[in-house]
């Protein structure tokens, strides 16, 4: 078999005076050093990508996280530009595409802010500056020189009995890093919870009866796949089941 690729949306970033469609090293890396899967990064345009045609050239979506915040307009949420920095393109690339593979049976692993986009594509809602609500920790990236820092390993999220990902990382208790200030609201009501935090954030999701594997977690996998035994086994999961994917197209 031919090494199966996957389709990883861009963010849109302005740096040298000009636009890039960009998506970090780490979730590339990831990709093919773990699920041993090679990545089309897709350009963010707010119109004219054609969904299913790009997913016809691909075996599996991987929605990576970003420093941006899904707009609040896509989930009826109150629009502050405090709730900053938006990358509406993105959004418009995401959201489609979370949605037809889903319905295709492509396998889709979302990261993060991909979590978030996965659950506001199938109707949920998102909270932020979550670590302003009682009883909530800051699950916000650390200030830090050194990205190891800022991705370290530094909460417990309990991963519930049944869920999907327990076939992967097994039940209860898994150290994970945390970088982010929103998160799950109201889920979809065609999600599942798989896993949350001590303090109530929902960390990990899958899509109740999807044909393939689709799955949310909102820590970083992808950063310490390579060393890390919970996070190599979810890689190694989606790439396994880009693969299954790919016999089952034939
Ligand atoms: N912006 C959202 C999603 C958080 C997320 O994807 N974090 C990744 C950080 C990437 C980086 O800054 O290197 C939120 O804050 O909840």
């Amino acid at each position: 078999m031919p090494k199966p690729i996957i389709a990883i949306p861009a963010d849109i970033r302005e740096f040298d005076g000009t636009s890039w469609h960009a998506a970090q090293n780490q979730y590339v890396r990831a990709a093919l050093k773990v699920a041993d899967v090679m990545s089309f990064i897709i350009p963010a345009f707010e119109a004219g990508n054609d969904t299913d045609a790009l997913l016809d050239r691909v075996d599996g979506l991987l929605v990576s996280g970003s420093a941006t915040n899904v707009h609040p307009s896509l989930y009826g949420g109150e629009v502050r530009e405090s709730d900053g920095p938006f990358d509406p393109a993105r959004d418009a690339t995401t959201l489609p595409m979370i949605r037809r593979a889903i319905e295709r049976g492509i396998p889709l692993l979302a990261i993060c802010r991909g979590i978030q986009e996965l659950n506001v594509a199938l109707g949920g809602t998102l909270a932020t500056e979550i670590q302003e609500q009682e009883g909530v920790w800051d699950h916000r990236k650390p200030q830090h020189a050194d990205r190891d820092v800022m991705y370290s390993i530094r909460q417990d999220v309990v991963v519930a009995e049944g869920s999907c990902i327990a076939r992967y990382l097994g039940t209860g208790r898994i150290p994970v890093n945390s970088l982010h200030r929103q998160a799950i609201s109201k889920t979809a009501p065609s999600l599942q919870v798989e896993a949350i935090a001590d303090d109530g954030t929902i960390e990990a999701v899958s899509v109740i009866g999807a044909k393939g594997f689709a799955i949310g977690v909102q820590w970083h996998p992808e950063y310490w796949a390579e060393s890390d035994k919970p996070s190599r086994a979810l890689f190694e999961a989606f790439g396994d089941a880009v693969r299954d994917y790919v016999k089952a197209r034939g």
